[in-house]
């Protein structure tokens, strides 16, 4: 399988306090990954590095097999990479708007953008919210509403933050069913999280940030090792 993202080092400190020191790993092209790990332990803030949200120290990085630093965030990574965050936030104007917002950015013609806004509005569940305002959406749904956001942007790499937090009953049940589909579609995906059902997903690698380092666990149902942390 092809390689997505290697990074020889990742070294994450907050003040004194040294966070992770990864050293090496990388991502396979079109394989699921979650990652576990204590809270606090960095989850969030390492899905945040990857996404150029938050800097820290880097070296051997390479996307797509160029190398690249990860400051200045490269462009291609921008385009390729999107962050899903455990609490969306979502521009006040309608809930299609923000599902097509990224198309519209990147100049995708009206006509095909509203064919494709539609089209992951029906699978995220969310067509009836199509003119509603997002700050009057439920936890569940803003979080369906920023799946179908991501997944219109076709990414290479998609990174989910505790994308079922705070969700319970039905909320959370919708967007589980979402994810095996978000899996099937070619995209690396890492998903943080602490939900079993995520975690026990099949074919997924599990990884674990323990003590500051990235420990790799075997892939769900006994399926072949992977090459996740070499
Ligand atoms: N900007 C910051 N300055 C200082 N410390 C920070 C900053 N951002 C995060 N931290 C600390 O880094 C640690 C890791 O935070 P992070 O949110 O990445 O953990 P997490 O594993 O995602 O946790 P959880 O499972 O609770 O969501 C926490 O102790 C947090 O307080």
């Amino acid at each position: 399988m092809t390689v997505l993202l290697r990074i020889a080092r990742l070294h994450k400190q907050f003040g004194d306090r040294i966070l992770f020191d990864i050293a090496p790993f990388s991502l396979d092209a079109g394989r699921a990954y979650v990652l576990t790990g204590v809270n606090g332990c960095g989850k969030s803030t390492l899905l945040r590095i990857l996404a150029g949200l938050e800097l820290a120290g880097t070296s051997g990085v390479e996307f797509a097999g160029e190398p690249v630093q990860l400051d200045p965030y490269p462009a291609a990574m921008r385009a390729a990479i999107v962050y899903v965050h455990q609490h969306p936030v979502m521009f006040s104007t309608s809930v299609a708007d923000n599902v097509g917002y990224g198309l519209k950015v990147r100049g995708t013609p009206n006509a095909k953008l509203a064919r494709i806004v539609d089209d992951a509005m029906e699978w995220a569940g969310v067509s009836h919210l199509r003119g509603s305002d997002p700050a009057r959406l439920s936890g569940g749904e803003k979080q369906r509403v920023a799946l179908a956001r991501a997944k219109v942007l076709e990414p290479k790499l998609l990174l989910l933050d505790e994308p079922t937090s705070n969700l319970d009953g039905a909320a959370r049940e919708q967007v589980l069913a979402l994810i095996p589909q978000l899996l099937e579609g070619g995209t690396t995906v890492v998903m943080a999280c602490h939900d079993r059902d995520l975690i026990g997903l099949p074919g997924v690698v599990r990884i674990k940030l323990r003590d500051g380092r990235l420990e790799r666990r075997n892939t769900n149902r006994g399926e072949p090792p992977l090459s996740l942390v070499t």
